[in-house]
């Protein structure tokens, strides 16, 4: 019967047909060894000659990398398979030979592999951190559901931009000018006080000439908005959702965790709450600890890092100044100087992984920052209206899915945690 690499265990001393691709191979005389996947997982195939014959050995022998085949085979229980099961093989169907596959078994440096980007995704590596990033999404569907919030679609094709106008991408809308979105978030805000809790999944963008592992030029954000929650609570959203995601992946991926060689040990400790710092103790523990940094600065990656080193989970930091925030952020209500905003610093060096705040709900407020910021009633009209017609305290977030891929599998740069990365100077494959 036809099954998968997955599903394989169900047949233990029984004859299955897999449909996939060879891998990798090895063989000395009168066995050979067939590593072979089907897009659900590896497996090893042993092809005995005297048991398979002349012609399915010879076949076996010169099966070339990713070549697509079909191979049956009798599924045996192996402790020592890192699936826990092997094939027996007892016939081989080459479907299409795969001549001079260029990623062959040795190394390859980073701009070859990326270059091959719509290759290198079968690699045992890419395979993990691919199914890693499906448990993270399914499970931000599970969390959000099962708390009652409404998913929502805000648009790409955007007027306005909630993020600064330092990193857009322009583009027309027939006659007029218009932006790849940033960030849901303003459509999120409309969309809470139609619908309370919502959350949005999609693509945003941001030309950013950032050279580092932590930015891509198109990234996807899961942004929830909620009606009716002040800053510390929209703070315990987060820290459940992150909790759960890294649960969810510890309990599903556990194969994938340890094909990535992941220290699981460092997830497995991380449960909210989390840590909470202010903007102006940071400041201060970062000049203790000999930073060069003043007050009203903000954070690079070494001080992110030194800040998350210094506690065993993600730690929030909260309340930046004002002028180095976002226009829509709400003040705090002793000091003008500060804003009720977070961002949430994952350990081991992986950074920012989040950034939310609670919004300005008082329409002559926001309109100075409108002022402030030169942002047009013609673009942000609409956004005035959630504040002109019941508005309500509100906040809401924005988790990078890619950082938090990255964190979670242990992957060093986010490139390897997004199918086909758009960076600085890389628009291929
Ligand atoms: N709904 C909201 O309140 C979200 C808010 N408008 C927002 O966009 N915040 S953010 O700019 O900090 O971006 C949020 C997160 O988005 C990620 N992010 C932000 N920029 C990038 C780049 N360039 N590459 C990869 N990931 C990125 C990172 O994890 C940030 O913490
Ligand atoms: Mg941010």
């Amino acid at each position: 019967m036809k099954t998968t690499i997955k599903e394989i265990g169900k047949h233990v001393e029984q004859s299955v047909t897999i449909g996939g691709w060879l891998a990798n191979k090895r063989s000395s005389g009168k066995i050979a060894f067939l590593q072979l996947r089907d897009g659900t997982g590896f497996i090893q195939g042993v092809v005995v000659k005297a048991e398979v014959g002349e012609e399915t050995f010879k076949l076996a022998k010169e099966l070339t990398q990713e070549s697509s085949v079909y191979v049956t085979g009798i599924v045996r229980a192996d402790d020592r398979a890192p699936s826990g099961f092997e094939l027996t093989v007892t016939g081989i169907e080459l479907i299409h030979e795969a001549v001079d596959y260029p990623i062959t078994p040795k190394e390859h440096g980073t701009e070859f592999l990326m270059d091959h980007r719509h290759l290198w995704l079968r690699s045992k590596r890419q395979h993990a951190i691919m199914r890693i990033r499906n448990e993270i999404i399914r499970a931000t569907y599970e969390f959000f559901n099962e708390q009652g919030f409404v998913k929502v679609d805000p648009p790409i094709l955007t007027g306005s931009s909630a993020e600064g106008t330092t990193n857009l991408f322009h583009t027309k809308y027939f006659d007029e000018d218009a932006y790849l979105s940033q960030s849901g978030q303003l459509y999120m805000e409309a969309a809470a006080m139609a619908l309370g809790k919502v959350f949005s999944f999609g693509p945003t963008f941001r030309a950013e000439k950032s050279k580092t592992r932590r930015h891509l030029i198109e990234f996807w954000m899961i942004e929830p908005e909620m009606a009716f929650m002040d800053h510390e609570e929209s703070l315990q959203v987060q820290e459940n959702y992150v909790s759960s995601i890294i649960q969810s992946v510890l309990k599903n991926c556990e194969q994938e965790l340890k094909a990535l060689e992941r220290d699981t040990a460092k997830l497995e400790a991380i449960k909210a709450p989390f840590p909470r710092i202010s903007y102006d103790d940071a400041i201060s523990f970062l000049q203790e600890k000999g930073y060069e940094i003043e007050w009203g600065e903000d954070f690079g990656a070494p001080h992110e890092t030194a800040i998350a080193e210094a506690h065993d989970k993600p730690v929030f930091i909260t309340n930046y100044p004002k002028d180095i925030k976002a226009f829509y952020m709400k003040p705090h209500p002793e000091r003008d100087d500060v804003v009720l905003c977070a961002d949430l610093i994952a350990p081991e060096g992986y950074g920012e992984i989040i950034g939310g705040s609670q919004r300005i709900d008082d329409a002559e407020l926001l309109k100075e920052r409108y002022d402030e910021h030169n942002l047009s009633e013609d673009a942000y009209g609409w956004y005035l209206d959630l504040r002109r017609y019941g508005s309500v305290p509100h906040s809401g977030f924005g988790l990078g899915l890619e950082r938090t891929v990255a964190w979670i599998s242990g992957t060093e740069h986010v490139r390897e945690t997004i199918p086909f990365p758009r960076l600085l100077n890389r628009l291929y494959p």
